[in-house]
C-alpha cells in the first residue's frame, strides 16, 4: 500500500464548516445543493443516515432498499450471513461504491455518493478487513501517518523545516503517543509494525484511525482472526474510545457474542435486505434473525455463538 492511496485520511473539520464542500466537482456540489445541510434538532443528533440504499453487481443484489439511522455517539453493529451485504454497506458509507438509488446523509449533508477522497475532511476514518499497516515502519510512524490530512505546511516547507512544519510534526507525534498510550501500545511504539502479533497489529490499525480524531469510525471486522481474549480486549478498547472521544462507531463483526456485548444497537442484513434493527436484547429474541443468522452462528464453533 502506498502513502498516495492511504485511506486513513483524517479530519478535525467542523461538521458544518463551509470548507467541507471545497474542492468538490460541480456535479457533487449540485447533489449537495439538492440536499442542503439539515439543521433541525433531530438531524443534529443523527451521526449517519442511509436512505433507501440500492446496490447490485450485475444481477446480484447486494443491498435492497436499506434505511439506517445512527445516532451520534452510538456503537452500531452490522451483522448477517456471508454475502448479506455488510461490506457493501460500509463501502457505500465510505464512498467506495455509488448506490444505484438512495443517499447517505453525513454531517447533515445528503450524498448520492460520499466523496471518498474527502473522507478525512468529512471526519470519517475506517479500518479494513485485512491488515493495511506499513509493516516496515515503526508502530509510531504508522499511527502518525493517520494525521497526514492535518498537515498544512508545504512539501518544501517540510524539507526545509519551517516553524509550521516542525510544530505540525511535533503535534502529530504527541497525539500519536497519547493514542498509543490510551490503547496500551506505548511499550511497542518503536517496534516495526510487521513484527507485532496479529492482535496487536489490529490494535495499531485502530490507533491509526483514532489519531485522525474522526467523528465517524467505520470498522470492518476489527476482531477477525483474533483469539477470544484479544477480541474481548479489542471490544473494551473500542468502547473506551467511544466513551472518551464520543465518535459514532459502525462495525461489521461476525462474533455475535462480542457484538451483543459491545453494540448499542444492531442491524441485521440478509440477502441485501435489512431484516432487523434493534437493541442486542431484542435481536437475541427476534425469530427472523434467529432463522436467518443466529441459529446458524450458534451451531458454528467459529462464529462465537449467542
Ligand atoms: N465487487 C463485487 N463484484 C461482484 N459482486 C460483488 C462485489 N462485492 C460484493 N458482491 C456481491 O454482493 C453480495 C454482498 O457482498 P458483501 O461482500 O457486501 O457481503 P458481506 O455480508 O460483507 O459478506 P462477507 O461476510 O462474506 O464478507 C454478495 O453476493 C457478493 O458476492
Amino acid at each position: 500500500m502506498s502513502m498516495a492511496n492511504y485511506a486513513f485520511e483524517v479530519s478535525q473539520t467542523s461538521a458544518y464548516a463551509p470548507e467541507i464542500l471545497e474542492g468538490l466537482s460541480s456535479a457533487e456540489r449540485r447533489d449537495d445543493a439538492a440536499s442542503a445541510p439539515v439543521r433541525d434538532e433531530s438531524d443534529l443528533s443523527t451521526g449517519l443516515a442511509l436512505e433507501d440504499i440500492n446496490l447490485s453487481f450485475g444481477g446480484v443484489v447486494a443491498l435492497a432498499g436499506v434505511d439506517l439511522s445512527i445516532k451520534a455517539g452510538e456503537i452500531r453493529a452490522i451483522i448477517g450471513p456471508n454475502g448479506a451485504g455488510k461490506s457493501s454497506l460500509i463501502n457505500v458509507i465510505s464512498g467506495v461504491y455509488r448506490p444505484e438509488r438512495g443517499h447517505v446523509v453525513l454531517n447533515g449533508v445528503r450524498y448520492a455518493q460520499v466523496p471518498t477522497q474527502k473522507l478525512a475532511h468529512l471526519g470519517v476514518a475506517r479500518t479494513f478487513q485485512n491488515l493495511a499497516l506499513f509493516k516496515g515502519l515503526s508502530v509510531l510512524d504508522n499511527v502518525v501517518a493517520g494525521r497526514a490530512h492535518t498537515v498544512r505546511s508545504s512539501f518544501a516547507g517540510q524539507i526545509v523545516g519551517t516553524p509550521l512544519s516542525r510544530r505540525e510534526r511535533r503535534d502529530s507525534y504527541d497525539r500519536a503517543i497519547q493514542i498509543l498510550d490510551f490503547l496500551h501500545l506505548g511499550g511497542v511504539r518503536d517496534r516495526l509494525a510487521g513484527t507485532l502479533p496479529y492482535g496487536l497489529q489490529k490494535r495499531v490499525e485502530l490507533a491509526r484511525a483514532l489519531v485522525a480524531e474522526p467523528r465517524l469510525l467505520l470498522l470492518d471486522e476489527p476482531m477477525a482472526g483474533m483469539t477470544a481474549t484479544e477480541k474481548s480486549e479489542m471490544a473494551s478498547f473500542i468502547r473506551a474510545a467511544r466513551d472518551r472521544f464520543g465518535m459514532t462507531v459502525v462495525l461489521i463483526e461476525h462474533d455475535v457474542g462480542v457484538v451483543m456485548e459491545l453494540s448499542d444497537r444492531i442491524a441485521v442484513l440478509d440477502y441485501g435486505l435489512k431484516i432487523a434493527d434493534a437493541t442486542p436484547a431484542e435481536i437475541r429474541s427476534d425469530q427472523r434473525v434467529i432463522d436467518a443468522y443466529l441459529g446458524v452462528v450458534s451451531e458454528n464453533e467459529d462464529g462465537g455463538g449467542i
